[in-house]
């Protein structure tokens, strides 16, 4: 792999901001990764959290999209600081793992009250449209182990206000992948008005991040001026 390039993001306004929030081990490194370069990676460092730049074609359009992969979700404080970070949801759970099915209430319950703290919402709009979480469940492969019905999970994220439900194999379908987020933005567009789009870039930037763990929204701010690419 060519050593990274430190460049600095043309764009004067601000990505597309997606977090993808879940229970350790139901694959949100592996999206992540699967999105930004169709690859399956299968082993992770667990307590890494990074902000992922890249500037795709989803919906018709070319998108700055800014992919926050969190780490460890036990502490609220840091949950609601990725909360606030973000835009747009993926709540993540495992098919096989019914616990990380229920984290994702607790995890819709906090971007709910958190965003309804803000008062940014106008009384006739809903948070669910103005910041949009998707539900996926992953890991269908493992067919065998499986814990959580297809119409369980779609159940749920229809009472959740979730406005879109999957399930998908990160491991086995790189289509199923990009699909998710072809179908995402047009659906978070509709709440576009809460969140600057960013001009377009050609440039497919990656991984933006070292071995630290991110602290707080300021961390975040600082390091999308400095992103590194892989190209
Ligand atoms: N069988 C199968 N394994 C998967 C799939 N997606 C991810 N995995 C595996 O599940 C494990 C956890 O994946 P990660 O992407 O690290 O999960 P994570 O949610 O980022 O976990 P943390 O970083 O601990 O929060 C890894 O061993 C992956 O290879 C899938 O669709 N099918």
């Amino acid at each position: 792999m060519p050593s990274p390039k430190l460049l600095r993001r043309r764009s004067s306004k601000r990505p597309f901001r997606v977090a993808i929030l879940g229970q350790n081990g139901v694959g949100k490194s592996a999206l992540t990764v699967r999105f930004l370069t169709r690859r399956f990676i299968g082993d992770y460092d667990p307590l890494l959290e990074k902000v992922y730049s890249c500037c795709k074609f989803v919906g018709g359009e070319n998108v700055a999209i800014d992919l926050l992969d969190t780490a460890v979700q036990n502490e609220n404080n840091r949950l609601l600081e990725n909360i606030r970070w973000a835009d747009a949801y993926i709540l993540m759970y495992s098919v096989t793992d019914r616990c990380s099915f229920n984290e994702c209430s607790r995890m819709k319950f906090l971007i709910n009250a958190y965003r309804k703290r803000q008062r940014k919402i106008p009384d006739n709009e809903s948070v669910a449209s103005a910041f949009p979480v998707i539900m996926v469940g992953n890991q269908i492969d493992r067919d065998h182990d499986r814990m959580v019905t297809e119409q369980e999970g779609r159940k749920r994220a229809n009472q959740l206000g979730c406005v879109a439900f999957y399930e998908i194999s990160v491991r086995e379908n790189a289509d199923c992948v990009e699909k998710l987020f072809q179908d995402m933005y047009p659906l978070c567009k509709r709440s576009k008005k809460y969140w600057p789009v960013a001009e377009q870039s050609q440039t497919v930037y990656f991984a933006a991040g070292t071995q630290t763990k991110l602290e707080t929204t300021e961390e975040l701010e600082r390091r999308k001026n400095m992103l590194y690419t892989t190209n």
